[in-house]
């Protein structure tokens, strides 16, 4: 036993005293200037400086050491980027050097190691972001999806207005994330999450939660290099915890679909009809069966893109719409107003805001992006480099870890007047110089406001996010005021709804926002038409 103690303590200083050796010698070239960063601990490096909320353990160590920081995480080495500049430096002048994203243990188990969102740019990936660009997530496809969504979000708003009817306590957090659900997975498999009333639907949002909140931790265990078996934290037990609930519920959906095709083929031989593919699942079955299909993909590659696209759509799109919300009970000037400019370009009460009326919203379109800038949903923009590169100066070796805090950004009062007031109106002003073409826009040109990242690897359903977000938006504001208690989960009097967040990839509020609601609407029931699907559950 003691011989073995004995062994294990020499190696780890052998190991300790090579990775400094290895890790000096990839940051000594003389003529690089290498990025700042406060001193490592043997073996940990710097996993010692870092919370729970890693954008604000960033931001802080940026503060103090500067906007390009080199830090190392066990034995992988990683850049914190924290200004526009350096966000364009790596993200479009290296961009190819930079379209890899890290795969974890616990991310390769969850998704079956078949993923898009983390797959390496290569011929899979270019082959599913082109079939979502063009055929789930393209124009013709967004406007047929059209009144799938006006339903969706009808039937969430009478739920509401029924509740408001009574003076239930409406948790809101849970009625958005349901509301997300049910359009992409209508648009992606033809089915709705259901009313969230079943066991089923309720494990698939608790699922899609879990995804994001261990997709964002450190597994120790990977990161110290050493610990390819141990499971330190328990992450990968977890993992499989998840990727083992998650497949039930998809199998289920694929099983039966598999069945009704095979129903509708034996149909089409029968009357010589088409067989043409109707959502995304249908035309990734179709390219699965196809043997000619340019890329191979397997059923573990379906399972993993829904994946990606459900967890992706869901959580991002509803912890938008909160922070939004939580950000306008805390403004009544700022919530008032956007209330007045719905009533005045929908006429109040007798009919509710279209996706069309979005353009004639533009203070409903500002609360967007200034919630955005405050609230990334995606506090953290996460690739990884492929090769060696110079950058801003600096040597970046292959297979470092670049983090862009887009949060960070957004909070500089070198590119924000006032950063931390929430004050829509500075998306309605030309920067100062009278030119509206330098108003920043959302899309990735404007490298001070990234929410949904930047070039290839930019976020493929930003088109959906940008019709959702305002309608949404502006459908709430039109049908109900907002009565918080005073004392509840989430609230401390007098200083209004915390803004504390939830860590993980994504960045919710860490409470569910719970309040009772009071319609603004007369006869609501005239105005709102009712979903016509089946259930997912
Ligand atoms: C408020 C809404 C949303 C926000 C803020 C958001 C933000 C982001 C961000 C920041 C990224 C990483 C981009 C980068 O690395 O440059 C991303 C990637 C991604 N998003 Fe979104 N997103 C939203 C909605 C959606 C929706 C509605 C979908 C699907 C319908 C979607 C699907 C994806 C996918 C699949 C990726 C991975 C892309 C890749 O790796 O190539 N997102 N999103």
């Amino acid at each position: 036993m003691e011989f073995m103690l004995v062994v294990v303590l020499l190696w780890t200083t052998i190991f300790v005293f090579l990775s400094t050796l290895v890790y000096r010698w990839i940051f000594s070239s003389k003529d690089q200037q290498v990025p700042r960063g406060p001193s490592a601990l043997p073996i940990i490096g710097h996993l010692h400086l870092l919370g729970p909320n890693l954008h604000r353990s960033f931001h802080q160590l940026s503060l103090h050491y500067g906007p390009l920081l080199h830090l190392r995480l066990g034995s992988v080495p990683c850049v914190v980027a924290s200004t526009p500049e350096l966000a364009r430096e790596f993200l479009k002048t290296n961009e190819l050097s930079f379209s890899s994203r890290k795969l974890t243990p616990a991310i390769k188990l969850v998704t079956y190691d078949a993923s898009f969102a983390f797959a390496p740019y290569g011929p899979f990936w270019k082959f599913i972001k082109k079939l979502a660009t063009q055929e789930l997530l393209g124009s013709t496809n967004l406007r047929n999806f059209e009144k799938i969504r006006k339903m969706e979000v009808h039937a969430f708003l009478s739920d509401l207005m029924r509740k408001a009817k009574v003076g239930e306590e409406v948790n809101v957090t849970e009625e958005i994330m349901n509301l997300a659900n049910n359009i992409i997975s209508q648009m992606m498999f033809s089915l709705r999450c259901s009313d969230g009333e079943s066991d089923q639907a309720q494990q698939a949002r608790t699922v899609i939660r879990e995804v994001t909140e261990i997709f964002g931790e450190f597994d120790v265990s990977d990161i110290i290099g050493f610990g390819g078996s141990l499971d330190l934290q328990g992450i990968r037990k977890r993992a499989k915890n998840i990727h083992t609930r998650y497949d039930t519920l998809l199998e289920r959906i694929i099983s039966d679909r598999e069945i009704l095709r095979s129903a509708k083929r034996l149909q089409n031989k029968e009357d010589g009809g088409s067989n043409e593919a109707n959502d995304f699942l249908d035309m990734l079955l179709d390219t699965m069966e196809n043997q000619t299909s340019e890329v191979k993909v397997t059923r573990n590659n379906i399972k993993a893109v829904i994946l990606d696209f459900f967890t992706a759509a869901t959580d991002t799109t509803s912890i938008a719409i909160e922070w939004a919300l939580v950000e306008l009970i805390n403004n009544p000037r700022v919530l008032e107003k956007a209330q007045e400019e719905i009533n005045k370009v929908v006429e109040g009460k007798h009919r509710l805001a279209e996706e069309s009326d979005t353009p004639h919203l533009p203070y409903i379109q500002a609360i967007i992006k200034e919630t955005l800038r405050l609230h990334p949903p995606i506090p953290m923009l996460i690739r990884k480099s492929v090769n060696e590169c110079n950058v801003a100066g600096s040597k970046i070796p292959a297979h470092a870890l670049l983090f862009v805090n887009i949060w960070s950004i957004g909070r500089n009062e070198k590119y924000w007047e006032n950063p931390l007031e929430f004050r829509p109106e500075r998306f309605l002003e030309p920067n100062g110089d009278g030119d509206p073409s330098r108003i920043r826009d959302i899309k990735g040109h404007h490298f001070e406001l990234l929410p949904f990242g930047t070039g290839r690897r930019g976020c493929p359903g930003m088109s959906l996010a940008i019709l959702e977000l305002p309608n949404i938006l502006a459908l709430i504001l039109q049908c109900f005021d907002f009565e918080v208690p005073t004392l509840h989960a989430g609230k401390t009097e007098g200083t209004g709804l915390d803004m504390a967040e939830r860590p993980g990839l994504t960045a919710p509020r860490a409470n569910d926002l719970i309040c009772r609601l009071k319609s603004r609407i007369d006869h609501p029931l005239n105005i709102l038409s009712s979903p016509q699907s089946q259930d997912m559950f």
